[in-house]
């Protein structure tokens, strides 16, 4: 049994080979060739998987490494025959991450107490949901939009757009693509909507690029608009617009969920839906594959303010080490994917163990994620 894999997913080549012959191929472009024997395609967002890409080839089965899902056409697979399965969820802590380390560093660099900021959440899914608990673990105010959720009658204080736009000092963007449909959200974020924003409101998009329309954006903040923007994904990949890049506050080459813990777990979901396609079911512990993390222990003296939350945080990951490394880059072909293939290792907070000396520091750094303990004695 031949198993394609992308070559950016650690631990297939480890996992795979359980079941078959693995091997590894570039996903941007894909070497078409592979597939003609290939019974199974593991993929990551960067391949389109469709039609065009699989009739007439042998593969039966096909995994998608990622949350979203708007580059596989997974309706014509359907009907094809052709078994697939997503890693939903797999990166979201790591996205929850990323927002949370761009936020401290505005904030820091702005003057403002994240505390004091009404944190407006479009899409409550894996990564709103999450990101939710834990602004709401700190004390800050979010407000959630999410018109499906809210259609289904789940229980949530839903609100609109509109209520966002009001209200919120920060809106972050955690829907799928969707191009059509009755919760369209291909430029949910259009010209009208950013030129209503408030004065000073921060926007951030890490879910996919045309999720905002770039073009109004660049519109907007050459105008002089007065906004803070974080953008891990654009409006084309590779390919972004460099000139909007020169006027964001954060630029990154779409790593919000390039956490080594979040691309294991993708990895390991779809090992498990594939052993189980073809009737080999296994389940594999993260635990298992991931590496002592760089920092061990740590300890914290005191209660947790939001300064040294920061310090804590930016330990474990600083967005300005990505922000940096794509601004030395962007406009250079084939930079923005190699940044992405080449990734430094990044960990998540629960990698880091910190023992502290006020019980309550101690409970709300476990709320928030962080591997901690309570020792009175330290
Ligand atoms: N930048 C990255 O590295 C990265 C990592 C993970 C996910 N993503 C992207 O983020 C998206 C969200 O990830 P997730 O894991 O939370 O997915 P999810 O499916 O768990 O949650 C998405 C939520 O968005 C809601 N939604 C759908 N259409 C909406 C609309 N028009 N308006 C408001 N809400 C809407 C859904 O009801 C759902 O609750 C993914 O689809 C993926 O495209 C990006
Ligand atoms: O949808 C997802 O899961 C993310 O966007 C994912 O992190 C994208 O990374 P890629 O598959 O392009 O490596």
């Amino acid at each position: 049994m031949k198993i394609l894999v992308d070559e950016n997913m650690p631990y297939a080549r480890e996992l795979f080979s359980r079941l078959g012959d693995v091997k590894a191929v570039p996903g941007r472009p894909i070497p078409l060739a592979e597939l003609d024997d290939a019974d199974a395609l593991m993929v990551r967002s960067v391949t389109k998987v469709n039609e065009t890409l699989l009739s007439g080839k042998s593969v039966k089965f096909v995994g998608t490494a990622t949350a979203g899902t708007d580059h596989v056409d997974d309706a014509w697979l359907a009907q094809a025959g052709i078994g697939f399965s997503a890693a939903p969820g797999c990166n979201a802590i790591a996205v929850v991450e990323y927002v949370f380390s761009s936020l401290l560093m505005l904030g820091e660099r702005d003057g403002f107490a994240l505390k004091d900021r009404t944190v407006g959440i479009v899409g409550v899914g894996n990564v709103g949901g999450r990101l939710q608990k834990r602004l709401e673990a700190l004390g800050i105010r979010t407000l959630l939009c999410d018109p499906p959720r809210a259609d289904r009658g789940d229980e949530d204080d839903f609100r609109t757009l509109d209520e966002l736009v009001e209200q919120a000092d920060v809106i972050t963007f955690h829907t799928p693509l969707f191009k059509d449909g009755p919760y369209k959200s291909l430029h949910l974020a259009d010209e009208a909507f950013i030129r209503r924003l408030k004065p000073g409101t921060i926007l951030i998009n890490a879910c996919r690029g045309p999720v905002v329309d770039n073009a109004a954006l660049l519109t907007c903040l050459e105008a002089g608009q007065d906004l803070s923007v974080v953008l891990d994904v654009w409006e084309p990949e590779p390919d972004l617009n460099v000139a909007l890049l020169n006027h964001v506050d954060v630029a990154t080459a779409h790593i919000a969920g390039y956490t080594l813990e979040g691309k294991a777990r993708g990895t390991t979901q779809v090992f498990e839906a594939y052993s189980a396609f073809i009737g080999q079911a296994q389940q594999v512990s993260l635990d298992s594959l991931l590496p002592a993390p760089e920092f061990g222990r740590i300890t914290l003296h005191g209660p947790l303010d939001e300064s040294s939350l920061k310090r804590l945080v930016h330990l474990v990951y600083d967005v300005r080490r990505d922000d940096a490394l794509l601004r030395k880059v962007a406009g250079i072909p084939g930079e923005f994917d190699k940044l992405r293939k080449n990734y430094l290792e990044r960990r998540e907070w629960s990698s880091l163990y910190v023992i502290c000396d006020d019980a309550d520091a101690a409970a709300l750094l476990n709320q928030l994620g962080f591997n901690a303990t309570h020792n009175p004695a330290r």
